[in-house]
């Protein structure tokens, strides 16, 4: 196997509280790895200095066998790091095929008010539409689509800009099943094509379900690293979880 993504040793303070005290986590490519820890262990900050949203105080990130740490977030999403947010960050007043737009923008030299490039880009955005299941919703202003319709929205926002590997934020935080379903079916189905995953989430049952490798942090620190079965039953994550 060969390693895509790689933090080395991350640390990151807020004053005095240490977000990250040390951490590192290892993710394969072609894979579906996990990433959980108690509230406040320091998940979202490990993504947010991954992507580039925040800078490290100590540490390397690396990608595809580079360094890229401390990067811009639209450097890193340039390289083919995609992600999504714990709350959805679609463009309200945009309509669901906008948001598209302006997400082949981001990834491209394009202006960002200037049409589609070609037809070909427009189909391509159909298509993850209809992937995501919410063609039907495509001229509506973002704002008006559920919560669930919002994290399908940004999954497709991501996957136009293809890229080799996407985390995601808590995909199943507040969705319902028949969504969270789904969405584990898509995250499947993508994996099969090559996009490797690394998933932040709380839903048990669904990071055992889909994840073949899982990393745990507490208080910013690494505790522990491997299969599912090995993870579900070692002595310090269940301390962990149930100390805090
Ligand atoms: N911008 C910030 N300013 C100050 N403290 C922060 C900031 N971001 C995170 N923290 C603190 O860093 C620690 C780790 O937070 P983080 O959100 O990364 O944890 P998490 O594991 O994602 O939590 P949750 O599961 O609740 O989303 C927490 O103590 C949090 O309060």
């Amino acid at each position: 196997m060969t390693t895509l993504l790689e933090a080395k040793n991350i640390s990151k303070a807020y004053g005095g509280i240490h977000a990250l005290d040390g951490c590192s986590i290892t993710v394969e490519e072609g894979t579906i790895a996990g990433l959980i820890g108690p509230n406040g262990s320091g998940k979202t900050t490990l993504f947010n200095v991954i992507t580039g949203y925040e800078q490290v105080d100590g540490g390397e990130v690396r990608f595809a066998g580079s360094p890229i740490t401390n990067q811009s977030p639209d450097k890193v999403f340039q390289l083919g790091i995609g992600r999504t947010f714990q709350l959805s960050r679609v463009f309200p007043r945009l309509t669901v095929m906008e948001n598209m737009h302006v997400a082949k923008q981001r990834k491209g030299a394009a202006g960002l008010f200037s049409r589609w490039s070609s037809s070909h880009e427009q189909r391509q955005a159909l298509d993850l539409l209809d992937f995501v299941g919410i063609t039907h919703l495509k001229d509506l202003p973002a704002g008006n689509l559920s919560y669930g319709q919002k994290k399908l929205l940004e999954f497709a926002f991501i996957l136009i800009a293809e890229p080799r590997v996407i985390l995601l934020d808590e995909p199943a935080g507040g969705v319902n099943p028949t969504v969270i379903n789904y969405m584990a079916d898509r995250i499947k189905v993508l994996n099969k094509q090559g996009i490797t995953f690394l998933i932040v989430e709380h839903d048990m049952e669904f990071v055992m379900g889909i994840c073949q490798n899982i990393t745990v942090l507490h208080r910013g620190m690494t505790i522990a690293a491997g299969v599912p079965e090995e993870v579900r039953k070692d002595a310090t994550v269940l301390e962990a979880y149930l100390g805090d």
